[in-house]
């Protein structure tokens, strides 16, 4: 068996006195979709923010494409592939669409980034028709393809997606969706958070189920059937 692209193993994260994760391990297999899911508190951001090096575990170790990648800030991450699309956006809204783009660009090569930048136009042509106007007068959607957009022009290996339906219409809930699954199809690896756990569920190949900073569940999609979402997430998330 190959080793998993991404291991976390006994991660531990505190703010002050808070435990947000409680010796979390976790394996991802290359080219796989893991479904993290979770209530209100579970520790699922806490997971997105130490994989994208935005937090530093207090405990435990993850490795990253066979390398120990523990403590590795969020530029070192991204540069290496291991990209999180954070809850609420990222986006620089008082820059234009296109400033948004070619910042982050900045890290590819300096030879590739025009077709990084049309690669994300070609995905997402709403953002093509407004790369003049500035990010913060488009939509929450329209803003969450540039989030996605900025992930993708890196050619990352893992894409943490953290909570991008959040607050979107369904038809831009649609949109992301078919962003994420152009990404999969591109080879990558994709950690998804996702508020609509059915829809999660249905794209994804593994879940894990959070609770308290654990996993309290994890196991192929096919087997988190409705009754054990109802054990762990309670009946509304079934
Ligand atoms: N910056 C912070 N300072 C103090 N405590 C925090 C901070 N961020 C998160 N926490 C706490 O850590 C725990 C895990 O939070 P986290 O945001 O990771 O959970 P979550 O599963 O993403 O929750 P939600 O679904 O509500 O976004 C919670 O108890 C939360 O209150």
């Amino acid at each position: 068996m190959t080793d998993p692209l991404l291991t976390v193993d006994a991660v531990e994260v505190r703010y002050g006195a808070a435990l947000a994760l409680a010796g979390l391990s976790l394996t991802v297999a290359e080219g796989s979709v893991l479904a993290v899911v979770g209530p209100n508190g579970a520790g699922k951001s806490s997971l997105a923010r130490v994989l994208g090096g935005l937090v530093r575990p207090t405990a435990g170790t993850i490795r990253f494409a066979g390398r120990d990648v523990t403590g590795w800030g969020a530029h070192r991450a991204r540069q290496a592939g291991l990209v999180h699309l954070p809850e609420g956006r990222g986006v620089f809204t008082g820059l234009t669409v296109a400033e948004n783009l070619r910042m982050a660009a900045a890290i590819v090569p300096r030879s590739e980034r025009a077709d990084a930048v049309g690669r994300a136009y070609t995905l997402f042509p709403v953002l093509a028709e407004r790369r003049r106007q500035l990010a913060g007068s488009l939509s929450g959607g329209e803003q969450q393809m540039i989030s996605l957009a900025r992930g993708l022009i890196v050619s990352p290996r893992v894409l943490v997606a953290d909570e991008m339906s959040l607050g979107l219409a369904p038809k831009m809930v649609d949109v992301v969706f078919e962003g994420l699954s152009e990404a999969r199809g591109a080879g990558v690896t994709i950690v998804l958070i996702e508020q609509y756990v059915h829809r999660a569920l249905a794209f994804a190949d593994h879940c894990v189920v959070l609770h308290r900073g654990a996993a309290a569940w994890s196991g192929p999609v096919a087997e988190a059937t409705d009754d054990v979402l109802a054990r762990f997430l309670g009946t509304s998330a079934a």
